[in-house]
């Protein structure tokens, strides 16, 4: 089964508990952490992850779109993270900063833009537990899926395959169940992650049923 984790920045945040709720089927709750530098948008932080925290058993998987997560990574980790995202442009000392999620005894990953070539963690790829794959251009949600990604997440899932490693591959924007995800998961995906596609929809128990049955 596929795994698939609703984004947040897709719930009506005036009432989040209970958005919460009707995606926790799911396993997983997607949080996106936005500072208005690294992307134009903001969004919340360690405190409203505590809240959430509290209400659910999902795994938490917070994506870090911030400058110098460095300074944040150990609060978030307390507030309840399960596994951290950074992302490479971010990380002028991205090896360190691995270190310093897994000294928070959380599991790391790096997440990648979509120009930002694989290269740029091809030597870190063992330390990690997830790469997350940005499939738009990161700050907003319902936005359009870019199809170039495609090909990144194929060389992604064979450098993962050469080098022998137990890495997941999350994909992160423009995820729509018929289309984009089956294109992604022939690609190689593991983890969808989707905002507007779950939290758009009347009945959000069939959507998550409908990705994690996505084939490849
Ligand atoms: O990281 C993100 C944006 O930067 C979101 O996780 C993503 O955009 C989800 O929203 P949607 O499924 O509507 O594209
Ligand atoms: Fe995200």
């Amino acid at each position: 089964m596929i795994k698939v984790a609703p984004s947040i920045l897709g719930a009506d945040f005036s009432k989040l508990a209970a958005e919460v709720e009707t995606v926790k089927e799911a396993g997983y709750l997607h949080i996106d952490v936005m500072d208005g530098h690294f992307v134009p948008n903001i969004t919340l932080g360690p405190g409203v992850l505590a809240d959430v925290a509290k209400r659910t058993e999902q795994i938490l998987d917070v994506h870090l779109m911030i400058e110098n997560p460095d300074n944040y990574i150990a609060q978030f980790a307390e507030a309840g993270a399960d596994i951290i995202s950074v992302h490479v442009e971010a990380c002028p000392h991205l090896h360190r900063t691995i270190q310093n999620i897994q000294e928070q005894s959380v599991g790391a990953a790096v997440a990648l833009n979509p120009a930002t070539p694989l290269e740029t963690i091809k030597h870190v790829l063992p330390e990690l537990e997830m790469v997350l794959i940005m499939t738009v251009n990161p700050g907003f949600g319902g936005q359009s899926f870019i199809p170039e990604m495609v090909d990144k997440i194929k060389e992604l899932n064979q450098m993962i395959e050469e080098q022998n490693l137990d890495v997941d591959i999350q994909v992160d924007g423009g995820i729509k169940p018929t289309t984009t995800a089956v294109e992604a998961v022939e690609a190689g995906a593991d983890i969808l992650v989707a905002g507007s596609a779950i939290f758009g929809a009347e009945d959000r128990e069939k959507v998550i049923k409908e990705f994690q049955n996505v084939k490849s």
